[in-house]
């Protein structure tokens, strides 16, 4: 049987169809309609940013009006071939037409709602005919106007796929025989399981839209309403798609979207072939959104949470102390993060020790070796312990206060004790004088 002792020795899984994939960032278009988030030119630049360090292949934005449209002119100032920045236009010829006005936009997504809710109730139209007229139109002015197309079916979770949206897919592939076809689970409905039909399997859309309709570019654009939106995008991966449409640390509407930075480390530590996005400004991502737009993570959310790199109980943390393989699933700097070894409720004596020592090679300047056993240790250790008996303590024990636990049992306490009671000293001088 073959040892995995190392992250390197880690078998990593294959895409079952090679294809080469993509990720499009909707943070600014998707990310910026969530209540509460108001995302300034400013903040859209510095996303920006981070999407041309990592390596995204491509970004969506509005052009409305003329904040939109400051952020993106300032993104095309600095010049960067990646990410592509493309537009984002309902079915109409007045929004493709803003689009057209910015210079420098070649492509952009076309939203086209296909759920019966969508189009009878949201958009008051009298038929599904009436609504594939609209986007079959929408389509043809874009194309005709040199536009290169990403048709965004809204809802498609909740439509009559086989009777109507895929007969109109293939009309659009007619038009546009490679627009990406991005398959919007607007209210989170998608499965990631094979076997489950339309509306809700994403693989047998995924295969459908392939296999059936022949759609060269596809793309999932996913929601958590049911806390699926991950597992859903990688299923799109799965079955063929190239293409996944995410936001940093799931921004958006409602539950908000599939997380780009998850996807990311999934992709980049576990499946063969993705050395190509760089990871390490995750961390700064997070703070900045946390700090900017004022959003707060979970301290144990996967990949910018806290505590993903921390470790407090005793098997855990003196397991990492040992090898950080033990309990790290990977590297803390992949994403640009450090390993934190806390002591506090469920430690044990062995990272304590190893704080103490930490604290103690600091002071003295010298490598000292505690012994697990040593009695002061196992004072330190139970003077803290009765803080969480006594419920005085909710967090972990700073390492300002290990270094006062150093000072008073390994530092002052033998000097405190080793003097003499007067008894003693007398006794020590009358030996010493012969006495
Ligand atoms: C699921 C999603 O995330 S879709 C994207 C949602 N994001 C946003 O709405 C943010 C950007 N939106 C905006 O700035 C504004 O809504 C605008 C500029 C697009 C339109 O503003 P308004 O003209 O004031 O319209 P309003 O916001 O009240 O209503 C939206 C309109 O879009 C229409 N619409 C909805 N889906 C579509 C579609 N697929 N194709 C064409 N029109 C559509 C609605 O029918 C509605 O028009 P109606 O009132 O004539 O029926
Ligand atoms: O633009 C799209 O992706 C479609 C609308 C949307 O955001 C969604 O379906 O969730």
């Amino acid at each position: 049987m073959k040892v995995y002792s190392d992250y390197d020795d880690l078998p990593k899984i294959k895409l079952p169809h090679n294809q080469e994939v993509f990720i499009s960032d909707s943070t600014i278009r998707d990310g910026s309609q969530m209540p509460g988030i108001v995302m300034k030119p400013s903040h859209k630049l510095q996303i920006y940013e981070y999407l041309h360090e990592i390596g995204i292949e491509k970004l969506e934005t509005f052009v409305f009006n003329e904040r939109d449209r400051k952020a993106v002119y300032e993104m095309f100032d600095r010049g960067y071939e990646k990410p592509e920045i493309t537009g984002w236009a309902r079915s109409s010829e007045k929004d493709i037409d803003m689009v057209l006005d910015v210079d420098g936009i070649e492509e952009t997504g076309l939203l086209m709602s296909v759920s019966d809710s969508h189009i009878f109730d949201k958009m008051g139209l009298p038929s599904r005919e009436a609504a594939e007229e609209k986007y079959l139109n929408a389509i043809q002015y874009a194309v005709d106007h040199g536009l290169r197309t990403r048709v965004h079916i809204e809802d498609m979770t909740r439509a009559d796929n086989y009777n109507f949206v895929y007969p109109m897919i293939e009309k659009i592939l007619e038009i546009d025989p490679e627009t990406t076809v991005r398959v919007c689970d607007t209210l989170g409905y998608g499965v990631p399981f094979p076997d489950v039909d339309e509306p809700y399997g994403l693989p047998s859309m995924i295969n459908h839209l392939k296999n059936e309709l022949g759609a060269i570019n596809i793309e999932t654009h996913i929601h958590d309403d049911f806390g699926l939106s991950l597992a859903n995008s990688l299923a799109g991966y799965w079955y063929g798609a190239n293409w996944s449409s995410l936001t940093f640390l799931g921004v958006g509407e409602r539950a908000g979207n599939a997380e780009m930075e998850k996807l990311l480390l999934f992709l980049s530590q576990r499946v063969e072939g993705f050395e190509k996005y760089n990871l390490e400004p995750i961390a700064d991502i997070a703070n900045f959104i946390e700090k900017e737009l004022d959003i707060r993570i979970p301290k144990n959310k996967a990949v910018v949470g806290k505590n993903i790199f921390a470790h407090e109980s005793g098997i855990h943390s003196s397991g990492v102390i040992k090898n950080p393989f033990t309990y790290e699933p990977f590297k803390p700097e992949t994403v640009g993060r450090e390993r934190e070894i806390l002591v506090g409720e469920s430690s044990g004596v062995g990272v304590l020790r190893h704080k103490v020592q930490e604290v103690l090679n600091e002071l003295m300047d010298v490598n000292t070796e505690i012994d697990k056993n040593d009695p002061r240790l196992k004072k330190i250790q139970s003077e803290i312990q009765s803080l969480y008996d006594n419920e005085q303590r909710q967090s972990c024990i700073s390492d300002e206060e290990i270094r006062s636990y150093v000072q008073k049992y390994f530092l002052y306490e033998p000097l405190v004790k080793n003097k003499p009671s007067k008894k003693e000293y007398y006794k020590e001088n009358d030996e010493n004088r012969g006495y």
